[in-house]
């Protein structure tokens, strides 16, 4: 199938990305690759880039120097194979709420082509997925902060995409809902074979396998296991790991 090459075996393949706000660079020569089923942490402070990236993957923007490919295909020329491969939780919650659950996922499965009852169906099975399928007829203003996450979870894979891009997905829950979130995203993984780009800024929802990829004023500065980081940067917890690459990169920024 064209567009599916050697890369089709990636989720998502970022080559040589750079980017500027009216002039300030806000990512710099980015390259970065999911495999299918992989779960990926990109860590990085306020103002790192984070949302930049997703922006570009999304194309909300696209004056950028670089290649993205989703599943192969490229955002540009392959734009809606591309992006049919796609799920996004957006930082900014996006949910109507005044609708119900059940309805705005409806709406979800309208904008993506799918029939009423074709519709009804995915957004069942993601519900259950998610726990939430008692709370189907709910108004969204009626449940919690990690319910609603949830809701925007089961939302985003509704069209079954390979690829889950969550942005600060669990701003504002209290610890037992992050920690929730953070062990469904990566049964996602396991059990749904959907890759996660898991983006945050607090390392305690790094687990010791993951594979985490450090960004700071537009730069990775790291991509390998959170176990093995500490260690080869001669300190003694991924926290400190975390301060010693941006202070380093801050001093090469004087
Ligand atoms: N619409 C915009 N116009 C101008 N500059 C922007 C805009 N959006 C982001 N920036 C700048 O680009 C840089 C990267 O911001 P971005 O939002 O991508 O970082 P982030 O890692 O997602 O941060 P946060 O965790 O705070 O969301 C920052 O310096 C930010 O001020």
């Amino acid at each position: 199938m064209s567009g599916a090459n050697d890369a089709a075996a990636l989720a998502l393949e970022v080559r040589g990305l750079s980017f500027a706000y009216a002039g300030r660079p806000a990512l710099d020569d980015v390259s970065l690759a999911v495999a299918a089923g992989e779960f990926v942490v990109l860590l990085g402070p306020n103002g790192a880039g984070k949302t930049t990236l997703f922006s570009l993957v999304t194309r909300l923007h696209d004056r950028r120097r670089g290649e993205i490919r989703i599943g192969g295909f490229d955002v540009r020329r392959q734009s809606v194979q591309a992006h049919g491969h796609i799920g996004v939780v957006f930082q900014q919650p996006t949910l109507d709420l005044d609708l119900s659950v059940m309805q705005n996922l409806a709406y979800h499965g309208a904008l993506h082509g799918m029939g009423r009852r074709e519709a009804k169906a995915r957004a069942l099975a993601q519900l259950e997925r998610v726990g939430l399928h008692d709370q189907r007829r709910t108004r969204v203003r009626r449940l919690s902060g990690g319910q609603r996450r949830r809701v925007e979870i089961a939302r985003g894979l509704m069209h079954e995409p390979r690829l889950l891009l969550l942005d600060e997905p669990t701003v504002g829950l209290d610890i037992a809902s992050r920690r929730e979130l953070v062990a469904h995203a990566h049964r996602l993984c396991t059990e749904a074979g959907v890759a996660v780009l898991w983006a945050t800024h607090l390392i305690d929802e790094v687990r010791p396998d993951d594979r985490v990829v450090v960004l700071h004023r537009g730069r990775l500065l790291a991509d390998e296991r959170a176990q093995s980081l500490p260690a080869r940067l001669g300190v003694d917890t991924l926290g400190e790991a975390f301060d010693l690459l941006i202070e380093k990169q801050e001093a090469a920024c004087e």
